[in-house]
């Protein structure tokens, strides 16, 4: 496979709270890779370091070692003029629809930003802004619009969309439909399929649900406590996983009768730690 972005053996550690408190390790030596075009699930639980990675290939943290590289360049070597000029092809989508876009610029003015950056005339600027509602399927008349006058989910499209503006290689999708409810998380997720469809856009899909990063993955990699414990191809994981850790997340899903989600949440917290507990060692 050639691939678009190959992770070796990420180390990332952060400063431990109070003096003299030794350093937390967030990723232990994470290996990954995406193809072009290619969806790679990344699951696992609160804690275990999902956001990290992304954050790392996105040259937002420091990296202890390791390798991260896109297209053929190492981006832990780039100078950064050239991370600039690759942060084009590398996009973000994050969780959280109401905080992501600034309140005080119209949809239009956030669309055209990355467009004019670019050095794109604002005509034409004004033209893509429209094809680019038009793709996400959000009205022409939204360019004039605040976020406060969206929903959740139409906020989300205003931000793959954004994503989308400068026709990125990969979009890290941290959560992306985490903080909406259910009918609208599978419209978002059938548009971010779509796009993928029509653009080839490659997508590491970052989410704690196991059931969401099914629907949207090729592969999937699961992560627990800073290390890719499994990893293969999405039916396989999501359906016969090979590792303890996986068969306990596959356990702790959602299931209609509350009674037996409770029993399986419990099994699984006794066996692994509960959220926010994973990075703890
Ligand atoms: N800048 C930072 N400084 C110190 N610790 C950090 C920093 N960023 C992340 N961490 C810690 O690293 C661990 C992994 O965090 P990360 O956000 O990557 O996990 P996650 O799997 O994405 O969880 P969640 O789904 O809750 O966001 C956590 O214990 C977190 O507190």
């Amino acid at each position: 496979m050639n691939a678009l972005l190959t992770v070796e053996d990420l180390r990332v550690s952060f400063p431990g709270k109070g003096w003299g408190a030794r350093r937390v390790e967030v990723l232990r030596g994470v290996s990954l890779d995406i193809a072009p075009g290619e969806t790679l699930g990344l699951v696992g639980e609160s804690g275990s370091g999902k956001t990290t990675i992304g954050r790392a290939i996105l040259g937002l943290v420091p990296v202890q070692s390791g390798a991260i590289t896109f297209g053929g360049e190492r981006l832990d070597r780039v100078k950064a003029r050239r991370r600039r000029q690759l942060a084009r092809d590398l996009q973000v989508i994050f969780q959280d629809p109401y905080t992501s876009l600034n309140p005080s610029r119209t949809i239009g003015d956030t669309l055209s930003e990355p467009l004019l950056g670019q050095g794109i005339g604002s005509r034409e600027a004004r033209l893509r802004v429209g094809r680019l509602l038009d793709r996400v399927h959000l009205p022409a008349d939204a360019a004039g619009r605040l976020p406060r006058e969206f929903s959740g989910g139409q906020r989300q499209r205003v931000a793959i969309a954004r994503a989308l503006a400068i026709d990125p290689k990969l979009i890290v999708c941290d959560e992306p439909v985490s903080a909406l409810d259910l009918t609208t998380q599978k419209t978002v997720l059938d548009l971010l399929l779509e796009i993928q469809e029509q653009t080839g856009v490659a997508y590491l899909f970052v989410s704690h649900d196991l059931a969401v990063v099914r629907f949207v993955s090729h592969r999937v990699a699961v992560i627990h406590r800073g290390e890719i414990v499994e990893s293969g191809q999405a039916a396989t994981v999501t359906t016969q996983p090979r590792h303890p850790y996986t068969r306990g997340l596959l356990l702790a899903a959602p299931v209609a009768d509350v009674a037996e989600q409770r029993a399986r949440r419990q099994a699984f917290e006794l066996e692994y730690g509960g959220p926010n507990r994973t990075a703890e060692r």
